[in-house]
């Protein structure tokens, strides 16, 4: 709703009330329209301000709306009517004012900020554009621009920014509607005509055509076949090019492709995932709202190689107390420059100064006695960190959570290193560190729920969301990597190349394709864990292993030294190693077509449709087993974790997002066909849930829960 009451006897107060950001519901909409009427309406009233309650001025429209029958007044006439008001109207922006609700503040005569408070139009990152006329009057306030940058990519201003942008009027570090009412006040009964946004002329452009096309080669870019941005900047154009009623109504139009588009939807549950995995529950029963985390104020990092420097970094950023240790001292004094000066480049960027005093750094792993929680980041060894795991048992205090940051790697046999195994708890980081959002959080069968609560606390405390999944091999991430590779790689023994491969992939909206992806993070990797999972084997036939299809494509490539970018060949070759531009290597070329000679292999055609099915529908059976199996409590784990640490393009929603969006059923089809056709890949078999899904009728995504509940009940 929205509260009417009267201050100082002459200024009229809107308070927006819908917890938890105020958003702009039918009730709310209908209550700024009454407020403003009897504002407007009541002759001792000489000025409005319109605020949010609970420090939060408002959220935008609301999102749980979309998708709905629309009820109660549209934004666009609300605004105007603000506009239109005789009286003075201020907005008086605490905290937030972002979409809508930036786009109400830019309906009023005058903006007083908070300097705390954050400005923007995110609606870009749903799959919309400010429609409720913010891409029109926001060029003309601060020029197109400073518009088509906020616009395309709905990133936050801070009230300083806004001040100097021209969005606001002043900044204050006091009561903010006091401040709104005082300003008010001082300005009513002047005259509103310079006031009104609507009515300026957008700022002249001599160039005009140049910084459009720039805006466009730039969105098409960073966009991956996002098509919300291409429709900001022709919105924003519109503003710059039409009279103000034109642009609203080329505003309008690109609106109503976006707003049912498949894009929106799927940015819209990704924002809803994003929160929802928050709220997560073990099979045990154990749920986020049941169990209490530990205060974490110091924290250890066990091994400094690029992880281990990554989380340091992310934790001494956070304000905790971290101790660094690394047991070779060279390796010590190269760690400590490097976090040093991650620290002081992430600083030096948020203009604060580095808490470089945060860490203090050590060869000797006894110093980590007094810590809460330790997070091991060593070589990805079994042994090697089931020793660190011992020594930290006998030196931490009683009570120290263990946690690792394996990728993969089995932690329960970990837990069993130690004497208390419910302390223990897998912290997946994702490479850089310090960057990547994605945190998955590993229980084990024995792992208490305070402890998972604790490590997803922290995750949350170092700006992670995370995602709390079960144990078993690779987790949800790289478990489901696995078919996806595995698919990849048996494309090209049937004739495609690693360019057509991560092309199909790319234009999906990968920012990477299979192999370009694997050369980034090195060939040696998989090699590693598939020696050490026994698949590596001279002698064996060489295209099978363990009954199954399997590809040595990767393990001929690493014979060879060819590990990926870092030396300078893998599935590409690279001017230098280290270099990052991929090009296609003709030594590549013959070494597959004389490995397919010498397994009797027939390169055929292949197009875009099966490289995308076979790769993709495997990966989503994988998500499937996942669910069912119970190591992802719902679809919205997978799907966060695939496009917060695997690069799936956001407008797609996620893997178990996609497959709803394509249809079960087709899903289900295409894994039959292909499953058929290569009998001897087992991951191409469609899963249980999958069928027990289609067979009841292929419920949408929000309801899968109930069907994979009854399946859990049937076990
Ligand atoms: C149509 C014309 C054009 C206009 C379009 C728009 O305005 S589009 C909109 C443009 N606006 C945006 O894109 C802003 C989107 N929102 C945000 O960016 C952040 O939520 C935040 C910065 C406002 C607060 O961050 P934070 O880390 O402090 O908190 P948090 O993120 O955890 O959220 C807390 C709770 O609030 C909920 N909720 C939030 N917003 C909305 C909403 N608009 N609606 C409904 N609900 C909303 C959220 O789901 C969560 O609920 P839960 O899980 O507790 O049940």
């Amino acid at each position: 709703m929205a509260q009417y009451t009267r201050i100082s006897g002459s200024v009229g107060l809107i308070t927006l009330k819908n917890p938890p950001v105020n958003a702009l519901s039918a009730v709310v909409r209908q209550g700024i329209v009454d407020s403003v009427e009897r504002a407007l309406g009541e002759p001792e009233v000489k000025c409005l301000v319109i605020c949010g309650q609970s420090g939060k001025f408002c959220g935008g429209a609301d999102i749980r709306e979309f998708g709905k029958k629309m009820t109660g007044p549209p934004l666009i006439p609300v605004f105007h009517a603000i506009e239109a008001a005789a009286k003075p109207v201020v907005a008086a922006i605490e905290g937030i004012a972002l979409g809508g609700g930036l786009e109400l503040a830019l309906g009023c005569h005058y903006r007083i900020a908070h300097s705390k408070a954050k400005l923007g139009l995110p609606e870009v990152t749903l799959g919309l554009l400010p429609a409720a006329a913010g891409s029109q009057r926001l060029p003309r306030l601060i020029g197109v621009p400073a518009a088509l940058d906020l616009i395309t990519t709905g990133r936050h201003v801070t009230a300083a920014e806004a001040l100097q942008l021209g969005i606001v009027d002043q900044v204050t570090d006091h009561n903010t509607v006091d401040a709104a009412v005082k300003f008010a006040l001082s300005v009513a009964g002047q005259s509103l005509d310079a006031r009104r946004i609507s009515t300026f002329p957008c700022p002249r452009l001599s160039n005009l055509d140049a910084v459009f096309e720039a805006a466009m080669q730039k969105v098409r870019q960073a966009a991956r076949g996002a098509i919300a941005p291409v429709a900001c900047v022709q919105a924003v154009r519109a503003a710059a090019t039409l009279p103000y009623a034109q642009g609203l109504e080329r505003e309008k139009e690109l609106m109503a492709t976006l707003f049912t588009s498949g894009q929106a939807r799927a940015l819209q549950y990704s924002f809803f995932a994003q929160r929802a995995v928050g709220r997560w529950s073990m099979p045990s029963g154990a749920r986020w709202d049941t169990s209490k985390p530990k205060p974490i104020r110091k924290a250890a990092v066990i091994g400094l190689g690029t992880m281990g420097r990554g989380i340091t970094v992310g934790l001494a950023q956070a304000g905790l107390s971290v101790v660094a240790v690394e047991t070779q001292e060279k390796q010590l004094m190269e760690a400590k420059q490097a976090v040093s000066g991650m620290l002081e480049r992430g600083a030096k960027k948020r203009g604060v100064s580095p808490p470089l005093g945060n860490i203090s750094y050590s060869s000797n792993i006894k110093t980590v006695g007094d810590v809460d929680l330790v997070i091991e980041a060593v070589f990805e060894d079994m042994a090697l960190k089931k020793e660190v795991f011992q020594q930290l048992s006998a030196v931490c205090r009683p009570g120290t959570f263990l946690c690792t940051n394996t990728s993969g790697l089995d932690i329960d046999d970990l837990a069993s290193q130690t004497p208390n195994p419910e302390l223990v708890v897998g912290m997946h980081f994702f490479a850089p560190a310090h960057v990547m959002k994605l945190l998955e959080v590993v229980y084990g069968p024995r792992s208490s729920p305070q402890a998972v609560a604790t490590a997803m606390q922290l995750g949350k405390v170092i700006g992670k969301v995370s995602v709390a999944v079960g144990n078993c091999q690779g987790f949800v991430g790289n478990r489901m990597l696995s078919p996806y590779l595995s698919q990849a790689n048996f494309l090209l023994e049937e004739g495609a190349t690693p360019e057509f491969v991560d092309q199909v992939l790319e234009e999906f909206g990968f920012a990477m394709g299979a192999f370009r992806m694997s050369d980034l993070s090195g060939l040696d990797v998989g090699w590693r864990v598939r020696k050490a999972a026994g698949l590596v084997v001279p002698g064996k036939p060489a295209r099978m292993r363990q009954g199954c299809r399997y590809s040595p494509l990767g393990d001929l490539l690493c014979e060879q030294g060819r590990f990926g970018q870092k030396t300078g060949s893998g599935w590409y070759q690279y001017d230098k190693p280290g270099s990052r531009v991929a090009k296609p290597d003709p030594w590549l070329h013959s070494f597959l077509e004389e490995y397919r000679a010498r397994h009797g292999l027939v390169a055929r055609r292949i197009d875009h449709q099966e490289v995308l099915e076979r790769c993709l529908y495997s990966l989503i059976n994988e998500g499937f087993r996942i669910l069912e199996e119970g190591i992802a409590a719902g679809p919205e784990d997978i799907d966060v974790i695939y496009v917060l640490g695997y690069s799936w393009p956001r407008h797609r929603g996620g893997p178990m997002f996609y497959a709803d969006m394509v249809g079960l059923t087709r899903v289900l089809e295409r894994l039959e066909f292909y499953h058929q056709a290569h009998p001897d890949v087992p991951s191409l078999q469609p899963c249980n849930l999958l069928r027990k899904l289609v067979a009841s009728g292929t419920p949408p995504i929000h309801r899968w829960r109930e069907v994979i509940k009854k399946v859990h009940s049937q076990l």
